[in-house]
């Protein structure tokens, strides 16, 4: 097939009247409307430009570029090495110029424009002997109504040929094709699926947009590869005639931020799996379920039974029927009966829709960033985008390119081009600010500057872009010491705490066990599971550095290894935690020694025991002597068991890498 079109190329060339030994005239090529070629294309550019910036990493050819065109072959932006950049603009392979066949006879960017297919074209087989030191991959990008928007390129030296450089740019263009697409239909719903549910979310996934009337309105080129058939023949479908399923359907499912993905099946029998993305605000009225129905479900009386487990008395007042919805979203969703939580909702609440800046505080794991989620999608800000930067986990040299975005040729070196930060990308909607305690201190003034102008200034730029944000940030520093110890700006402090709220942690929460039993609904909707008196008691005695992360993490693992058993006993949980949690039972409690059958704790929905009176069951001669102290100790054996590997302990532990990165520096600064 690739022989046969470049064939087929060099012989609409050879028809063009092109020649093949002439030096090409690149002078007229590059025509001075370049600038109306990028503005015309400027969300095209705006897709693909962090994609670029992936491609070219991954390509990591020294001699090699890559190249965005628009649907006529005209070339909007290249990055690459200097070096190379240099050796291509001597045939004008540069900004400016077009790569049609017309103008540049066969070639990678002009023959996926008309054979609309990704396409290599090597060496010689560039028409123009000019070109032949060239080695090229090309890949056409669509929107989701199946019209061309421009072609993506990997150009390089013919010596720095990979076979599987085809294979990224196609990947590459399916990743600019799939954001045009949520941005498109950021008001639809949208179908995210996969006939392997591990796929959803990968580049593998179809993705397609649904209209509130069920029509389909477009989808990604997977979803069509996946389905077979054209952009055509989906939208004369409906939710209805191909996947069998109604909005209220997939709406009532996937309410609940924890719902597993839905399984539906296709006319040919073929099964897929599939999540659902959308804005609750917008779509809950098509929902068949009120919310009030569904906190019945998630509100129902969670007493433990004296025999038959710990859910019987909740299963018993109402069943769990397969299909029930997994619960409410937004604020609702985090209200389980906790006075404390209670408390901090109830704030909130009041300052929703004021544009009063929030400050999340609590341990990791608590449920920061889900209660700055729920605040945004109770907010009228909900149909715009909810965009969340992480301060810590992005290198210090990074953030600021990262918040602010920057413009064209803000960095040194022609590798670097534009790119629209985070504070840009939340217009109209909520940053929220993880981990703002790791700010550097520089940054910390343009943040302050940004929120008190309403504009923000991309790198390299002298124009601001007016923004409208609301901001939500979290931290588990304590500020005012940062403040003392001038490590955090005192202005910028006042503008981010309008309101401060603090999630408490799990082992001070009354309402573990109705958590314990959302998380298991979600896990298994339609198969309720249920726990023994042993692993209750566990739970309950077991302190949660890792907080609700780590116990959805337990749950999780358990859920697994129950197979088809409907009760977790304790061979269902991990040996490290089980392990841990043993070790923290009250001293000369066993939980081998309850009766069988008969609840371990008494008062039900109890909260676990306060620090002072959890000792571990053998005293050790280093025995910690504060709550922090056990923490310490708890991270450092994890990692100590994982043969020092951080990404297995975080694993165990259900805390972030950057968690324990943090606590292992407090460790070392306490012993030394
Ligand atoms: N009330 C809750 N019910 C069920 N799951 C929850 C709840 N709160 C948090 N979780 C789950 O716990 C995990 C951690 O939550 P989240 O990321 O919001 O915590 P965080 O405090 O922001 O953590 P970190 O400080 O480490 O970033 C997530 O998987 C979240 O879905």
């Amino acid at each position: 097939m690739h022989a046969e079109s470049i064939l087929q190329s060099h012989e609409r060339c050879a028809a063009l009247g092109l020649s093949r030994v002439d030096r090409p005239d690149h002078a007229s090529l590059i025509r001075s409307d370049l600038a109306l070629a990028r503005e015309r294309n400027l969300r095209l550019h705006l897709h693909a430009a962090p994609v670029m910036e992936l491609l070219l990493e991954q390509t990591m050819a020294s001699q090699s570029m890559v190249v965005l065109t628009d649907a006529q072959g005209t070339v909007l932006h290249s990055v690459g090495h200097d070096a190379f950049l240099q050796r291509a603009s001597k045939v004008a392979l540069a900004p400016g110029a077009n790569w049609s066949e017309q103008n540049k006879g066969t070639n990678a960017i002009g023959t996926t424009l008309i054979d609309e297919a990704p396409t290599v074209v090597h060496a010689g087989e560039h028409y123009m002997h000019a070109n032949g030191f060239l080695t090229c991959s090309a890949a056409p990008i669509f929107d989701p109504r199946g019209n061309m928007l421009g072609v993506l390129d990997v150009s390089g030296d013919l010596h720095s040929y990979h076979l599987h450089t085809l294979g990224l740019v196609k990947m590459s263009a399916r990743m600019i094709e799939n954001h045009w697409l949520s941005d498109d239909f950021r008001h639809a719903l949208r179908l995210h699926f996969h006939s392997r549910p591990e796929f959803i979310g990968t580049l593998m996934e179809g993705i397609v947009a649904v209209g509130r009337d069920g029509r389909l309105l477009g989808a990604n080129r997977s979803a069509l590869d996946q389905l077979q058939m054209s952009g055509a023949a989906l939208r004369m479908n409906s939710i209805a005639t191909l996947f069998s399923l109604t909005v209220g359907a997939v709406v009532d499912h996937f309410r609940s931020p924890m719902a597993p993905p839905m399984s539906m099946e296709l006319p040919g029998g073929q099964r897929l799996h599939m999540r659902a993305a959308f804005n609750w605000p917008t779509w809950h009225s098509l929902g068949s379920t009120t919310i009030d129905d569904a906190l019945d479900v998630i509100d129902a009386p969670s007493p433990m039974a004296a025999t038959g487990g710990f859910f019987a008395a909740a299963a018993g007042s109402r069943p769990a029927t397969p299909g029930a919805s997994p619960g409410p979203s937004g604020l609702r969703y985090l209200q389980t009966g906790d006075a404390q939580m209670e408390a901090a909702i109830t704030k909130v609440r009041r300052v929703l829709n004021r544009d009063i800046p929030v400050m999340v505080l609590g341990e990791t794991g608590t449920g920061k960033e889900l209660m700055a989620r729920a605040l945004h999608q109770d907010s009228d800000r909900a149909r715009y985008p909810f965009v969340a930067v992480n301060c810590a986990s992005i290198p210090e040299s990074l953030i600021e390119a990262e918040l602010f975005g920057y413009e064209d040729g803000a960095f040194t070196g022609a590798r670097r081009k534009g790119a629209v930060g985070k504070i840009a990308q939340a217009n109209g909607g909520t940053l929220f600010l993880d981990e703002v305690g790791d700010m550097p201190l520089a940054l910390q003034a343009r943040l302050l500057r940004v929120l008190q102008e309403r504009q923000v200034m991309p790198l390299g730029s002298t124009k601001s872009i007016p923004v409208d944000l609301a901001i939500v940030s979290a931290t588990h520093r304590n500020l005012r010491d940062m403040i003392s110890a001038q490590t955090f700006r005192e202005d910028l402090y006042y503008r981010l705490n309008g309101l401060v709220v603090r999630l408490p942690p799990l082992r001070e929460r009354s309402d573990l066990m109705t958590i314990v039993r959302k998380i298991l609904r979600a896990e298994s909707p339609s198969r309720p599971l249920d726990l023994d008196d042993e692993v209750v008691e566990l739970l309950k005695a077991y302190r949660w550095p890792g907080n609700i992360r780590q116990l959805a993490n337990v749950l999780r693992t358990a859920a697994v290894m129950a197979g088809s058993d409907m009760v977790i006993n304790r061979t269902h949980l991990s040996d490290d935690f089980l392990e841990d949690a043993q070790r923290e039972l009250p001293s000369g409690a066993s939980v081998a020694s309850a009766a069988p059958g008969q609840p371990a704790h008494a008062a039900p929905g109890a909260a676990a025991e306060p620090a002072a009176s959890a000792a571990p069951a053998t005293p050790a001669a280093t025995e910690p002597a504060t709550l922090q102290e056990m923490e310490l100790r708890t991270i450092q054996r994890a990692v100590e068991e994982a043969g020092g590997n951080i990404s297995i302990a975080s694993r165990r532990l259900g805390i972030s890498r950057n968690t324990i990165y943090r606590k292992l520096r407090l460790l070392d600064s306490k012993q030394g």
